[in-house]
């Protein structure tokens, strides 16, 4: 069993030249702990993707969890519906990623229809689902990827069907932006993390996840044809929305 996690102290120590932040081996180590310590309302927002769940998923329908990482949405939602409610796909691109939640799920949730598959959810065939959840992922895909990602995915969830949404987000006024990143980096070092640390991070971070207002969230899913689209979560700069097909 290598479900050990560790804590994350990948920017601790000063570097050189701070490279790229990507979801490697050395990220997967500690991610548990991370994500935890770095994106406010994280536990909140999965114990409320099984609520929604209960309410929303007709019986029996399929679930994308699209960026899953170590399956938490998969153990969200299996905690709290039986084995015959849900079959659910995860995805991810990174290999390690998914190694890690395929051992997971096989040992918390044995009974539970969850399949982890490797892949770029830009590019898969989405199958008909009653739920599709992006927590956190959305936001790592290069902007000009987003629109035709949102479509995709309207068109694969069934009437009725539920999409969440989960990001990291920037206010489009400068000054009320920077207001609320600083509230975050103080969050952060609430959390146990050193201003080199949360530095170092945000210089890995710049490109690779690229936030969006609330407003240009709102304006691609209502375009992709979503006609109810609600910011159910609002912790500092990260946000959670709910958008519904038609039934
Ligand atoms: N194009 C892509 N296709 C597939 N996966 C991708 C892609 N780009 C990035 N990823 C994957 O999206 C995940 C984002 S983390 C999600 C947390 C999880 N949802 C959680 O609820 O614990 C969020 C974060 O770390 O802030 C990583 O595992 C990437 O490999
Ligand atoms: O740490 C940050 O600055 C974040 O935006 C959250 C986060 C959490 C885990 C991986 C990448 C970003």
């Amino acid at each position: 069993m290598s479900d050990a996690s560790y804590r994350d102290a990948i920017f601790s120590t000063p570097l050189d030249r701070v490279a790229n932040f990507s979801f490697d081996e050395q990220v997967v180590a500690c991610f548990p702990d991370m994500i935890r310590r770095s994106v406010p309302g994280y536990g909140q927002i999965l114990g409320m993707l099984g609520l929604i769940a209960e309410r929303h998923l007709r019986f029996g329908a399929h679930v994308y969890d699209l960026g899953c990482s170590l399956g938490a949405v998969s153990l969200a939602l299996a905690g709290r519906l039986p084995p015959e409610a849900f079959t659910l796909t995860g995805v991810d691109l990174s290999p390690t990623m998914v190694a890690r939640a395929r051992e997971t799920l096989s040992e918390e949730c044995p009974d539970h229809r969850i399949d982890i598959i490797e892949g770029d959810i830009r590019h898969i065939d989405y199958r008909p689902a009653g739920m599709i959840v992006l927590n956190f992922t959305l936001q790592f895909l290069p902007p000009e990827d987003r629109r035709a990602v949102i479509e995709h995915l309207y068109n694969a969830l069934e009437p009725g069907g539920v999409l969440v949404l989960s990001e990291k987000i920037v206010l489009p006024d400068e000054q009320e932006n920077a207001w609320l990143v600083e509230r975050y980096h103080d969050f952060k070092r609430a959390n146990g993390y050193s201003d080199m640390e949360i530095s170092q991070k945000r210089t890995a971070l710049e490109n690779v996840l690229v936030p969006d207002t609330l407003e240009a969230h709102h304006d691609r899913l209502r375009t992709a044809g979503f006609t109810r689209v609600n910011t159910w979560f609002q912790y500092l700069n990260f946000a959670s929305m709910v958008a519904f097909k038609d039934a």
